[in-house]
């Protein structure tokens, strides 16, 4: 039985993750201070609104306070699950400065500013985890921070938002729409208070500069990253996928390359055989590649109370032990500070859907579009469009490409719209994983 004193922790917010990790911490009190080497005691659950019912959560109501700022001041160990950047970044803050150690989900905040709340934790001697705030569930933070230490990470491509999974994989899978599919993603604890942030990629695209700047160990922040949502994903996309034996998903990629770091959010066309294709509902996975270690695979629960909330509890572990037997996580490592590139400089492929004339030369115009801009064609499919009477016959041309910069690419599809033959562009498209 361990004789350290209880370490007192606060807990900021009860939501959807604040509550489950306020449950179980109460449930699993006993293994926690045996795994810690002493109790782990709520000294506060900071809520916004006083007098509600929470009885499921198994706590003393009398923890519940609307004073988060006199809260963080009386605490071993501070878990912020409020979100968003204030107040939750002056808290933190104030934590650190009296001592707490940090636990945080918010990887909205730390994709916009998490060198402060480094340099302050480091300056304070005291943790700042976060393995929450990417991928859920998935031990995968602590992976690259730690278990990769000793190689060379190239690269890192997944998918990292449950909500927008949840609905591309609803439109693939059920043909819901997309609104109806948003809001069975909320109502399921997935989405983020806004679910703006998930649908428009900024949650991914936060989390995208996080799990850069810890592989690469160089500072990227979210307005680093390339980001496109699925808002602008149609139906008909999805079903242009699954014309090619594909699937649309929204990816997070990053890669380090001899010129620098590349860092893009945007859905993309992957083939049914890759494994991400496989990835369902509101699970996320990533693949990891470094030098020596090869690929590696993560996969698990992205979002949700309690898969969340497991990662937080692993992370109040690790502090509360560095506060029981001394010492420190590893701290912020940006030391490779490698530039970051553009989007026009990342390699990509894509799917251009066109509706042409059908009429002899046509081909040979658009292949020069493409040729203009040294983009190769991989594949050229053509289907008739029934013309209506009186009409110039059409077509539907499905092209991919081989691998170019995505500023070619773009080009090209920009030339492609001022040709005649060309009477619109119906879809673009990346293509990933091939
Ligand atoms: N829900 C999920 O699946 C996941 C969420 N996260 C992150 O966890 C954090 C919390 O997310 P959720 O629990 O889903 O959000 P939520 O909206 O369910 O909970 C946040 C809670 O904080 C409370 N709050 C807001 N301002 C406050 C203040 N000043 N003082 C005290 N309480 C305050 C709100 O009333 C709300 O109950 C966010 O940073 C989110 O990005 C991370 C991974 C997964
Ligand atoms: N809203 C996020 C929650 C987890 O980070 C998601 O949908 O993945
Ligand atoms: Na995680």
């Amino acid at each position: 039985m361990s004789t350290h004193r209880p370490l007192r922790v606060a807990l900021l917010g009860a939501g959807v993750v604040g509550g489950a990790v306020a449950r179980l911490l109460t449930e699993h009190a006993d293994d926690m201070a045996a795994r810690v080497g002493a109790p782990l005691e709520i000294v506060g659950i900071a809520v916004r609104r006083a007098g509600r019912d929470r009885s499921d959560l198994g706590v003393d109501p009398a923890l519940f306070t609307t004073d988060a700022d006199e809260l963080v001041t009386r605490a071993d160990v501070v878990v912020e699950v409020i979100g968003g950047i204030e107040p939750a970044r002056s808290l933190i803050l104030r934590a650190i400065e009296h001592g707490a150690s940090v636990v945080t989900a918010n990887k909205a905040l730390l994709a916009e500013d998490g060198p402060t709340l480094y340099a302050a934790a480091a300056e304070n001697g005291v943790d700042l985890y976060y393995e929450a705030a990417v991928a859920g569930a998935i031990p995968l933070l602590r992976p690259l921070r730690e278990s990769l230490a000793g190689d060379e990470v190239t690269r890192v491509l997944g998918i990292v938002n449950g909500t927008t999974n949840y609905v591309l994989d609803k439109m693939d899978t059920t043909g819901a729409g997309f609104a109806d599919a948003v809001e069975q993603a909320q109502a399921l604890g997935y989405a983020e208070a806004d679910p703006t942030a998930d649908v428009e990629g900024f949650d991914a695209a936060a989390k995208a500069a996080i799990l850069a700047s810890l592989a690469f160990h160089t500072r990227v922040s979210g307005t680093d990253v390339y980001r496109e949502g699925i808002t602008e994903v149609t139906a008909a996309d999805v079903a242009a996928a699954r014309e090619m034996d594909a699937v649309v998903k929204l990816l997070a990629i990053c890669e380090r390359s001899d010129r620098g770091v590349s860092v893009r959010v945007h859905p993309a066309m992957i083939p049914r055989t890759h494994p991400l294709a496989g990835v369902r509902e509101a699970f996320n996975a990533v693949f990891v590649e470094a030098d020596a270690a090869g690929q590696l695979m993560f996969y698990g629960k992205g979002a949700g109370g309690d898969p969340t909330a497991s990662a937080v509890l692993g992370d109040i572990v690790a502090v509360a032990r560095h506060r029981v037997g001394g010492g420190l996580g590893p701290g912020e490592s940006s030391y490779a500070d490698l530039p970051i590139l553009t989007m026009g400089d990342a390699m990509t492929r894509y799917h251009i859907s066109l509706d042409v004339e059908d009429r002899s030369g046509v081909l040979a115009q658009v292949a020069s579009a493409f040729a203009a801009h040294d983009v190769s064609i991989e594949t050229v499919r053509q289907q008739l469009v029934p013309g209506e009477a009186g009409q110039a016959a059409r077509a539907n041309l499905i092209i991919v490409t081989h691998t170019a910069t995505d500023a070619a690419l773009s080009s090209t599809v920009e030339r492609l719209r001022t040709l005649d033959v060309v009477r619109g562009v119906n879809s673009v498209m990346r293509v990933e994983g091939s």
